[in-house]
């Protein structure tokens, strides 16, 4: 079993660092293999994902992937920039499922910014079509208008768009998920504006007649995203493009307490994933050893039961960090008076001591 190791820019580096601790403490026989990626890859090699990082991500059985991006690299023409990096390889590895598990531990209760009524006992699913929508559709870029409200002037555009076996697959994917939980599917969409999300929800519709036993309701975005802090207990699985995908899920963070809980896991047709947190490369606190490394170690364990067939190992990484929060012990982004704070190393050092 080969892992990709691509930590990035950023708190990716500080972070992926811990994950690799608590890998390395399982005593599992995998080979780990680190590569440059993002802003790192552009400042050694000239461009933010070289082919040394995609073959070796291609080669591997998983990917643990930290954040890319920084303010500096805004200027930076598109295709050098380095969130170029993790859309690459989203891209060329065929990642179109995203799952973004938003789960509340009860000792995080009172870290989120909600009542705690709301969100004690949330377990929802976000699961985020990745590799389609406006994000990759074709054409797009900057022209001079020849209609619209101002002929003549400088314009930008892009392109959404899905076909029927995109969405189709991602439906199912949800469905399934949704089998071995509360059986509910929410699809997300903008059917009431958007002629792709009425296409959208159409064929989730017909994808739905292969489940009978799973419930399905349909919610308009903006309506998806009150929903989600007024009664987030209400959801089970969400299934949304790519687009409103990464919107609702850093709202959904929230819900867990902080940004730093949030894993991911990235999967193709053929299992093969990249697991990163869903929060990037936070500029602001990068370098101050204060990161919170739970949504890398949480992925981590996402990556052992859905690529590397680990299930137990998964279980001990996710009581390790129940463990840790029952100590008590935090970093700032999730502290609260009673508590302790600890950075992100004595964190990681603190969820190795907790496997069992
Ligand atoms: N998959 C990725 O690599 C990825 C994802 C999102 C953003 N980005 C990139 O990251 C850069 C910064 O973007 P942003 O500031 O909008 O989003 P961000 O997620 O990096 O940070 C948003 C806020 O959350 C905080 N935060 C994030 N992760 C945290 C953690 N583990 N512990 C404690 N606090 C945490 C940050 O300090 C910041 O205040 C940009 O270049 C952006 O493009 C990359
Ligand atoms: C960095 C960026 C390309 C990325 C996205 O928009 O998908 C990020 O926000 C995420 O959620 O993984
Ligand atoms: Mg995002």
């Amino acid at each position: 079993m080969k892992i990709a190791v691509l930590p990035g820019d950023g708190i990716g580096i500080e972070i992926v660092a811990e994950a690799v601790k608590v890998l390395n403490a399982l005593d599992l026989s995998f080979e780990m293999e680190s590569a440059l990626v993002g802003g790192a890859a552009y400042e050694a090699h000239g461009h933010p994902l070289p082919d040394a990082t995609l073959n070796l991500a291609k080669a591997s059985d998983a990917i643990l992937f930290g954040a890319v991006g920084d303010w500096k690299y805004d200027k930076l023409d598109r295709p050098l920039r380095p969130e170029q990096a993790i859309l690459g390889l989203r891209k060329h590895l065929g990642l179109f499922a995203n799952f973004r598990p938003a789960i509340c531990y009860e000792q995080l209760v009172g870290a989120s910014s909600l009542k705690p009524e709301l969100i004690s006992g949330l377990d929802i699913l976000i699961i985020r079509e990745l590799t389609g929508d406006i994000y990759f559709g074709q054409p797009r870029g900057r022209r001079v208008a020849t209609d619209g409200h101002f002929p003549g002037a400088e314009e930008a555009f892009d392109t959404m768009r899905y076909s029927r076996p995109e969405i189709e697959r991602i439906a199912r994917v949800a469905f399934e998920a949704a089998r071995k939980r509360n059986k509910k599917v929410t699809s997300v969409d903008k059917a009431n504006v958007l002629e792709t999300f009425q296409f959208w929800k159409d064929v989730v519709t017909d994808v739905h007649k292969e489940y009978p036993d799973v419930a399905l309701e349909h919610m308009y975005v903006d309506n998806a995203a009150m929903q989600l802090v007024k009664a987030p207990k209400a959801f089970d699985v969400v299934v949304t493009g790519n687009m409103f995908g990464d919107i609702l899920s850093d709202e959904a963070s929230m819900l867990t307490g902080s940004i730093g809980m949030l894993p991911s896991a990235s999967l193709n047709s053929s299992g093969q994933g990249l697991y990163e947190p869903s929060h990037g490369s936070a500029p602001d606190i990068a370098g101050k050893g204060i990161a919170n490394p739970l949504a890398t170690i949480l992925s981590a364990a996402m990556m052992l039961r859905f690529s590397l067939n680990q299930e137990a190992a998964a279980q001990r990484i996710e009581a390790a960090v129940q463990k840790v929060l029952a100590q008590g012990l935090r970093t700032p982004d999730i502290h609260s008076e009673g508590t302790t704070k600890v950075g992100t190393a004595e964190m990681g050092d603190a969820v190795v001591k907790a496997l069992k």
